[in-house]
């Protein structure tokens, strides 16, 4: 993995330092766009007096099945670190169930010998058709084909969506699924929905930032312990009406029948975790499979035969058992870094942490090289980041200055989640805050990487707080009859930026025939600032020697 000095490109005199502003694209239109609404004079003069471009985010561009997905931070940064685009999980998933492939492996064999000795078989999983985490026509193709194997008893656990798909849809997906599992049902073959409760409030964490949501995914599907309902329908609407809140925050609830849940998990059942992205996979899929297990208190393990949609973390092999094959990202940029002395630097904040580490080294927790690399996590507020829009932006402009001064490393990169993780919430107002405060730790922070006589790339992984009204299918803001917009929470399929500051005169210039640039033509950019040629089949650098 020797990379080669290049003959064009002197390496920067300085770091190179990678901004990644965490879903901020730039739309076509100002209607309910935060990052134009947002006052970012320091933003607003990088963008428009350095050299400037935009890059695809979304669908083929980084490896989606098709250009009407939207971008996410897993593609985005498997991109972005490995510098060419790969069929991700959401396209391999739906290849191995049309190829028939997913049925022929040893995981689903397993799955559903366990289930033929009289366990339940579980699924587990995000219930919408999003494709960031998961799509119910996976989860449906299963349960077909469970059926179709001999199954006697599958139990449906659903993480109400509202994130990836409108914040109010969970009944336009229930509904139908309801009357789509009447029509599968038979006497032979006993099929319900037994817990479910929404993404943000149970089961799906990330990067240890609330074990405790975990804690109550576990009581609700395991142990079958919360509100009880007749059906996820009546939770929906009841909740809805007592607690106002959007899909994603709705809480748990268990279905019953006189007062027993329908679907406790015990010994000798099967459980699917049918989402095939890892972040929000990693902590239930460890509560499943370790022995030794501390986060939080589960009870007696039962035994199960536990399988993950893939794997969903390559360096500790999480989990061990699973149905589709990960997508095998290697000779990313970072290993590149590491096994050519460049020493590298990597922080944000616990709710992206693992998108600047995990996620940009191809889905591998590890470093490649504890000497060189230094990764740093701020630990995120748990609480609504409505409430708190600037998020830890300025605690992490603290530490990457230092780091940048320091002049410890050579390559420096960093997520700031303000633009995601505020736009999920929905609220305009508090997405235009958090991009005024990103724009003041801008205003800190590129002054600093200047007179380092380093370069600073500022791009984003994907759109969200550009579009934070829903839009129709002709692309313009609907209203209702009194005018009133309605929330968009989730990513968009907008462009993002990609400005490159440097001191003046660097000796190359962006390139101008790559009009399909995307994120994936990051990785050889920084490699090219570096002084170093891309290696072999990494999509084109942007820039050209002058
Ligand atoms: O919050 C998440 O899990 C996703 C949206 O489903 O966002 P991102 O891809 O930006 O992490
Ligand atoms: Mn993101
Ligand atoms: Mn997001």
């Amino acid at each position: 993995m020797k990379l080669t000095k290049s003959s064009c490109f002197p390496a920067c005199p300085g770091p190179v330092v990678t901004i990644v502003l965490d879903g901020v694209g730039i739309s076509p239109r100002e209607d309910g766009d935060a990052v134009k609404a947002a006052r970012t004079p320091n933003l607003d003069r990088y963008m428009a007096s350095y050299p400037m471009t935009k890059l695809l985010a979304h669908g083929t561009a980084v490896g989606m099945p098709s250009d009407e997905d939207m971008g996410n931070s897993e593609v985005g940064h498997n991109a972005f670190g490995a510098g060419r685009v790969f069929a991700q999980g959401a396209k391999l998933v739906a290849e191995s169930i049309s190829s028939g492939h997913l049925w022929q492996g040893q995981a689903w064999h397993d799955v559903i010998a366990t289930a033929k000795q009289g366990g339940t078989l579980h699924f587990l999983g995000l219930f919408s058709d999003g494709n960031v985490h998961s799509h119910i026509d996976h989860l449906k193709a299963m349960i077909e084909q469970a059926k179709q194997a001999g199954v006697a008893k599958v139990r449906l656990h659903i993480l109400l969506d509202g994130r990836d798909v409108g914040e109010t849809s969970a009944l336009d997906y229930v509904d139908p699924f309801e009357a789509y599992l009447d029509g599968l049902r038979s006497t032979d073959f006993d099929v319900a929905i037994a817990s479910g409760g929404g993404r943000m409030q149970i089961t799906m964490d990330r990067y240890e930032a609330d074990w405790s949501m975990v804690k109550r995914g576990w009581d609700i599907h395991v142990l079958g312990l919360g509100r009880q309902f007749a059906s996820a329908h009546e939770a929906i609407e009841t909740f809805r009406n007592e607690t106002n809140v959007i899909d994603q925050d709705l809480p748990g609830f268990v279905i019953a029948k006189d007062g027993k849940p329908l679907g406790t998990i015990v010994d000798g059942d099967a459980v699917v975790f049918f989402n095939f992205r890892g972040d929000r996979a990693i902590e239930i899929s460890r509560a499943f499979i370790e022995e030794q297990f501390s986060p939080f208190e589960r009870g007696p393990l039962p035994k199960v035969t536990y399988a993950g949609m893939m794997q969903y973390d390559g360096d500790t092999k999480l989990p061990p058992r699973f149905l589709v094959e990960p997508p095998t990202i290697d000779r990313t940029l970072g290993e590149y870094l590491a096994k050519n002395g460049i020493s590298q630097y990597a922080i944000s904040e616990t709710q992206k942490f693992g998108h600047v580490t995990y996620f940009w080294n191809g889905n591998r927790s590890g470093k490649f090289d504890e000497a060189s690399e230094t990764y740093v996590e701020i630990p995120s507020d748990v609480v609504p980041f409505e409430q708190r829009p600037w998020m830890k932006c300025a605690e992490i402009t603290d530490a990457l200055i230092a780091a940048v001064r320091s002049g410890k490393y050579q390559y420096l990169r960093v997520n700031y989640a303000n633009g995601d993780m505020v736009g999920h919430t929905g609220n305009f107002e508090a997405a235009v805050t958090a991009m005024q405060g990103l724009d003041l730790q801008l205003a800190r922070l590129i002054p600093v990487i200047l007179e380092m006589n380093g370069t600073a790339i500022i791009t984003a992984d994907h759109g969200n707080a550009d579009e934070m009204y829903e839009l129709d299918k002709k692309g313009n803001v609907t209203r209702n009859a009194e005018g009133r917009t309605k929330a968009k929470t989730s990513h968009t399929l907008n462009p993002v930026p990609f400005v490159l500051i440097s001191r003046e005169n660097p000796g190359y210039q962006l390139r101008q025939d790559l009009p399909k640039a995307g994120l994936s033509n990051v990785a050889a950019t920084i490699l090219n600032l570096l002084g170093f040629d891309a290696p072999e089949a990494y999509d084109p650098s942007l820039i050209e020697a002058q």
